[in-house]
């Protein structure tokens, strides 16, 4: 089958002092075991510019063992902002951005930010991806638990219930369809959420739903857990959520309501997420997916047989490469494309540790599953990659992947828009006399 594509995982977040970027280059292996291509979130600090975090980011993927390509998320919004989007869409092979709803006093936009964001990506034939939840709500969340008392891990979750991310992704749907343009929802954590993108979805407006694997397959339990340390591996944004959530997202994507699964996977050790003992705000947010997500969604979805093969190719890969418009390259095997290919032994288990991981982190949320389906041997570019848990490809062999822009999602829109504009019946002819 045709080998994994993670549309979602954060590089960048290394300013915040996540390993990720080790995980990618120096960790090697992680994504290679079923995973070929990976597409990097890339998130430029507040004061910096996207041209310069284009070319610092361009020149540490040089050591990339696979296939990759780049999102970028933007924070801020100036003149040199909207040109640099261009940049990096006509000239650097960008063609989606990512919009942080949350995170008050750094990432976060508000709707007029965004608004401004959405019509620079619809102009520019680049998919809009929101992260949704609600910034003001949250920091408010954040206030009354401290104010309780609730210092823990399990007020992490308390702050930021699924009620606030069902009201941005509502909110990041209704200002997408006003602009008219085409919306990725990163991480969808909870019910709330995934009912308003089936509800948008069903009006026929253009918005895909990305749930995560952890929101597959684990719940909230572990942050009430006694031990600070156990329980603040868990912490995420959304959430992860209360149980009855996960079962319904993977429900949700057996039936098409979802469209693909992504890791957001976003690193930080046991040292770095003790930085919030005693204040669960200031637990960096991120867990780890990017080596297991092929495996746990065989083993939670097809394994239990509540999808086919043929889905679970849909959702792992090749509706990643439709999305971001790099199919039949990715996401097939067919003449042509890149023989990018997995073989997945369906009878032989896996245990996953943080012992035998292939990241550079000391812990691992999925620590003692085992399950049923096993990625074998992994072929790249026709070449293979990984066999017999070994790889097989030095740093530099993976090569960046452009993503044209327009892709599918796009198309239709400016029929729709005329159509819009004969329907106004505006401006009204008056006589002033
Ligand atoms: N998701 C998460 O907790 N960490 C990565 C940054 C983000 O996307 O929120
Ligand atoms: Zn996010």
């Amino acid at each position: 089958m045709p080998g994994g594509i993670d549309p979602h995982t954060h590089l960048a977040m290394e300013f915040m002092g996540s390993e990720t970027i080790d995980d990618f280059f120096s960790g090697q292996a992680a994504a290679l075991a079923g995973g070929t291509t990976m597409h990097i979130d890339f998130v430029i600090p507040v004061n910096g510019s996207l041209s310069a975090g284009y070319k610092a980011y361009v020149e540490k993927a040089k050591r990339s063992c696979m296939d990759y390509g780049f999102h970028m998320a933007i924070t801020k919004w100036d003149e040199t902002v909207s040109e640099d989007m261009e940049i990096m869409v006509k000239e650097k092979g960008i063609n989606s951005f990512k919009f942080f709803l949350a995170y008050k006093g750094s990432f976060m936009v508000n709707d007029e930010l965004l608004m401004e964001g959405l019509k620079k990506c619809k102009s520019l034939g680049a998919l809009a991806m929101v992260h949704a939840e609600n910034g003001d709500a949250v920091f408010e969340g954040q206030k009354r638990m401290i104010e309780l008392g609730i210092t823990g891990p399990e007020g992490h979750a308390l702050s930021r219930p699924p009620v606030l991310e069902g009201e941005a992704t509502a909110r990041a749907i209704r200002l997408a369809g006003f602009v008219n343009t085409p919306l990725y929802v990163v991480h969808v954590m909870s019910i709330d959420a995934m009912e308003e993108i089936a509800r948008a979805r069903k009006s026929g407006q253009r918005v895909i739903g990305e749930p995560v694997v952890s929101g597959l397959v684990l719940n909230d339990s572990v942050l009430w857990d006694p031990d600070f340390h156990f329980a603040a591996r868990y912490v995420m944004s959304p959430p992860i959520r209360a149980p009855g959530h996960g079962t319904a997202l993977q429900g949700a994507l057996a039936t098409g309501l979802l469209q693909l699964v992504g890791t957001d996977h976003c690193t930080f050790n046991s040292t770095q997420k003790a930085l919030g003992i005693g204040d669960f705000r200031k637990i960096p947010n991120g867990v780890n997916g990017m080596e297991e997500r092929m495996h746990l969604v065989w083993d939670t979805m097809v394994a239990s047989g509540q999808i086919s093969v043929t889905d679970y190719v849909r959702i792992t890969s090749t509706e990643c490469a439709r999305i971001f418009n790099i199919y039949p390259r990715k996401g097939a095997v067919l003449l042509g494309s890149d023989a990018d290919i997995i073989i997945l032994n369906p009878n032989s288990s896996f245990e996953i540790s943080s012992k035998s991981h292939h990241y550079r982190t000391d812990t691992n949320v999925y620590e003692g599953w085992r399950g049923k389906g096993k990625v074998e041997v992994t072929i790249a570019g026709g070449r293979i990659v990984w066999e017999n848990d070994e790889l097989k490809v030095v740093p530099g062999a993976g090569k960046y992947i452009e993503m044209p822009p327009f892709s599918y999602l796009f198309d239709g829109i400016d029929k729709e828009d005329a159509k819009y504009l004969s329907s106004l019946r505006a401006p009204v002819k008056r006589s002033t006399t």
